[in-house]
């Protein structure tokens, strides 16, 4: 995690202003370099506060919104429009107020989706996706993402991959089905780790005193086995944004002054 930049906010307000505004500009940067830009959304009260934030401000209308590909790293999988998927907080936060193409919105699948109750095939069908989006540049089956952005647990899980759970060892897939989470719903589909390292640059968002621990431990070389977090890369930049409670056990070293 040595080459991860740390950027430390009064509190998790401001911090996910910041990040609204940081995001606007690096979608605008890569449309200006591409045409198009993709996002991977993350779920949890971090990452939908950044896009209230970003629905809020006035230069959300710099991006070109129907040349965004939007992605998620994890999903609750529950029934379609559940309060508690993540699909449903995002267009609510931000999807339903700015003219994306619906055709470059790709969810993950619900529970009653075609694949019924099958979060193994819903994974699956995620996975399809990827890789006929992926081109023959981003040398795999996955995009290369422009930017992926992260809740961070507790415990240190990133996406729903949860420390020491099957899906911290996958190698093979890109996204797996995840069953007996120890953090509700116990179902889920996410991306691996391996595909979040996909992305040019991984932001991880979180706020609060809990997870002073496990922010200290990921960017101090606990594992990813152990702390998923600490395997949440981005090939060009890694970036935690963090408020000050979140940031208390995190060495001086990494320690900028206040944002
Ligand atoms: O369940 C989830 O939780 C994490 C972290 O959420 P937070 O509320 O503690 O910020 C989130 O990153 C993930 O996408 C979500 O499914």
């Amino acid at each position: 995690m040595s080459n991860a930049q740390v950027v430390v906010h009064r509190d998790g307000d401001l911090l996910a202003a910041a990040a609204a505004a940081r995001l606007v500009t690096r979608m605008v940067d890569a449309q200006a370099a591409r045409g198009s830009a993709s996002v991977v959304l993350t779920g949890g009260r971090t990452g939908t506060a950044v896009l209230e934030h970003l629905n809020r401000n006035g230069a959300r209308d710099a991006v070109d919104w129907s040349r965004v590909d939007l992605f998620w790293g994890d999903e609750r999988f529950l029934p379609s429009g559940h309060p508690e998927r993540n699909e449903t907080q995002a267009r609510a936060a931000l999807l339903d107020h700015v003219p994306v193409d619906p055709a470059r919105v790709h969810v993950m699948e619900p529970s009653d989706g075609k694949f019924g109750d099958d979060p193994e095939a819903a994974a699956s069908a995620y996975a399809d996706v990827l890789a006929s989006l992926a081109r023959p540049e981003d040398h795999g089956d996955v995009p290369t993402f422009d930017v992926c952005l992260l809740g961070v647990g507790e415990e240190g899980h990133v996406a729903s991959v949860f420390p020491a759970s099957p899906a911290v060892y996958e190698k093979e897939r890109t996204v797996v089905a995840v069953r007996n989470c120890p953090k509700p719903p116990p179902t889920r589909v996410s991306l691996t780790l391996s595909s979040v390292r996909r992305a040019q640059e991984v932001w991880l968002m979180t706020t609060g005193e809990a997870k002073a621990a496990a922010v200290a431990m990921a960017l101090t070389g606990t594992g990813e086995v152990q702390l998923p977090a600490a395997g949440a890369t981005g090939r060009r930049r890694t970036l935690w944004l963090l408020d000050t409670a979140a940031a208390s056990k995190v060495p001086a070293l990494f320690k900028p002054p206040l944002a």
